[in-house]
């Protein structure tokens, strides 16, 4: 199958890009979109994300060979369901959220007649809205499909094109996996971030404002990553309870033995762990990625 018109649901930053690049690697795919606000309707309108903005969802998709919900996790069924009758015979309904069990769930339920291939383009950063896409935000990311066990292959090797196209490395797998590896790689540094900064924040105002004036790198990451949507966020830690909790309770675990290590006056053991995480940075480094400037950094502002 060929996919010759998408529409996009939610033209925030993940939809905004989605259309910006099609725009520029696959100009012969037309683009229609629509967002539940009417401001962000109007930004997107201005900022040329798609071909043609819709005042209604069911005009969008109507006739779309593939519809991506670009919306936060928990707003995933809402979205799907308002799509139920509307969808042109044969397409594929895909997403972009960043935890998949809940998601598929969603959308399934939402949509049981529709081919649904759940997808994750591993690629951001901390800003949203309608102002936030850049065309290349998917160049030499990873995009993680997970489709059901009887997916369309057509489809779904279709959507791999597509994501291809777009500059993405497509890998499949299995949702409550995909929701594991990413409560570690993704949610769990965004928890620690929030935390952190929040830490801070709660200090006296004299000490807080010497955390502003002399905050050194470690910090400012972290402040670039506690800036990220908090609704999207929320959503994510609600829809990735379980992986988010099994993780969250092994990092606990070693957080503890740290504060051991510390208080015993224990070097050795400090070095040992810093010296294996030191490794991790080296293997990512040796894979290629761009840990430097950060994966998520392109288009974000540096602070
Ligand atoms: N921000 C990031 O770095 C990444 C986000 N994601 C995922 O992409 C999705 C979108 O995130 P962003 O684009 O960052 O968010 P965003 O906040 O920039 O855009 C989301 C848009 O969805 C709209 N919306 C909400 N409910 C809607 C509904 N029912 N119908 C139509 N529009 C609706 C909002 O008005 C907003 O404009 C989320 O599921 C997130 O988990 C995935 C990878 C990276
Ligand atoms: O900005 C950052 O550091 C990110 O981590 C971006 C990001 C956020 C959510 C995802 O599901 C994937 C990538």
């Amino acid at each position: 199958m060929t996919i010759r018109s998408v529409a996009i649901i939610g033209l925030g930053l993940l939809g905004g890009s989605i259309g910006l690049a099609i725009r520029e690697k696959l100009s012969e795919v037309t683009t229609t979109g629509f967002d539940a606000d009417a401001d962000v309707r109007g930004r997107a309108t201005a900022n040329g994300l798609v071909g043609a903005v819709c005042d209604t969802a069911a005009q969008a998709v109507a006739s779309a060979d593939l519809v991506i919900l670009c919306v936060p996790v928990g707003a995933m069924g809402d979205a799907a369901r308002g799509l139920a009758g509307c969808l042109k015979e044969g397409a594929i309904v895909s997403d972009v959220g960043s935890s998949k069990r809940s998601v598929v769930s969603a959308l399934e339920e939402a949509l049981p007649d529709a081919i649904v291939i759940p997808a994750h383009p591993v690629a951001g950063t901390e800003r949203s809205g309608p102002d936030a896409g850049f065309a290349t935000l998917f160049e030499g990311r990873w995009c993680i499909l997970t489709p059901p066990k009887n997916a369309d292959t057509d489809a779904v090797s279709a959507l791999t094109l597509f994501w291809q196209e777009l500059g993405a490395t497509v890998e499949l797998m299995d949702p409550d996996h995909h929701d594991l590896v990413l409560a570690v790689t993704s949610h769990i540094p965004h928890l620690i971030a929030y935390t952190i900064v929040g830490t801070a924040s709660d200090l006296e105002d004299v000490t807080r404002g010497e955390v502003i004036k002399y905050s050194a790198g470690g910090f400012r990451d972290f402040t670039r990553i506690a800036a990220s949507d908090p609704v999207m966020w929320r959503d994510v830690f609600l829809n990735n309870r379980d992986a988010v909790l099994e993780m969250l309770g092994r990092f606990t675990e070693d957080l503890t033995a740290m504060q051991r290590a510390i208080r015993d006056g224990d070097g050795d053991r400090l070095l040992e762990i810093f010296s294996r995480t030191r490794a991790i940075r080296q293997a990512i480094l040796e894979q290629g990625q761009d840990v430097a400037k950060p994966d998520f950094g392109r288009g974000s502002k540096e602070v």
